[in-house]
């Protein structure tokens, strides 16, 4: 069957660092994937069989795609997610691209202490400060923010910690953990509705795939 532009799916994927991942899940459930989606630069593929179009996006994009419904569905972080605020359904955690938002900073300086944070997830890091009724100046960086405290731009940043080396190296400790960070996948609020059929084919198929993994990890667990 060759679908009509009304019942082909549109999946807005972040490219980057969970592209891999991403793409391994989609394969392992099942979901149709071009065999050149890694090696092209093309920006939109269709799968062969034309059910399935990806759009390649910077991951704090996929947010507004899936908001303005130019895609149906989005795989993107929850750090993305936190930040972006947009109004999305939030269908499935993937268990990938794991890590931790926290605020960091020199060892000794106090998170109660902070007066001014830098940040690339400036709502995230206000949110935190605003919940815990601390006055904080964020300031907004685009990468690197680890440089922040070092040069005495900031007190401290908050920022992801995945394996901690980034700041290990550069001499900064953990000072409290935000929230646990994974991939998730989104949907449109209206794709929801009108493509149900295809967007719950979508979303069984990768929970199936990560319900297997969660139970090939315990399974290891328990002949430990
Ligand atoms: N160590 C990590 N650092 C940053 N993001 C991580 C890490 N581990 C997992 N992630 C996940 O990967 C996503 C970031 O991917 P990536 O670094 O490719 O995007 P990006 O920050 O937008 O990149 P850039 O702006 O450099 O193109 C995050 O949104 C987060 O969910
Ligand atoms: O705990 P680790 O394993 O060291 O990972 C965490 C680091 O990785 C990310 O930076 P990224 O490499 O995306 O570069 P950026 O600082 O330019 O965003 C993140 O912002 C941290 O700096």
């Amino acid at each position: 069957m060759t679908p009509t532009d009304g019942q082909q799916l549109t999946v807005a994927l972040s490219k980057g660092r969970i592209m891999k991942d991403t793409l391994r899940l989609l394969q392992q459930a099942g979901i149709p994937v071009p065999e050149d989606i890694e090696e092209s630069r093309k920006l939109i593929l269709e799968s062969s069989d034309r059910t399935v179009r990806y759009i390649l996006s910077k991951p704090v994009d996929v947010p507004t795609y899936v908001e303005y419904g130019v895609a149906d569905v989005g795989i993107v972080g929850k750090d993305v997610l936190l930040e972006a605020e947009r109004d999305l359904y939030e269908l499935l955690d993937l268990g990938i691209g794991r890590c931790r938002m926290c605020v960091c900073g020199l060892p000794g300086t106090k998170g109660g202490m902070v007066s001014r944070v830098a940040s690339k997830y400036p709502r995230i890091a206000t949110n935190h400060f605003r919940n815990q009724g601390q006055q904080v100046e964020v300031i907004f960086l685009n990468g690197s923010v680890e440089l922040a405290p070092l040069i005495g731009l900031a007190d401290g940043i908050v920022d992801l910690v995945e394996t901690g080396r980034t700041l290990a190296e550069n001499g900064l400790v953990i000072q409290e953990e935000i929230a646990q960070i994974t991939t998730r996948v989104v949907a449109n609020r209206m794709s929801f509705r009108l493509k149900s059929e295809q967007i719950d084919n979508f979303v069984t198929g990768l929970r199936q795939v990560t319900e297997q993994k969660v139970q090939a990890i315990l399974g290891r667990g328990e002949q430990v």
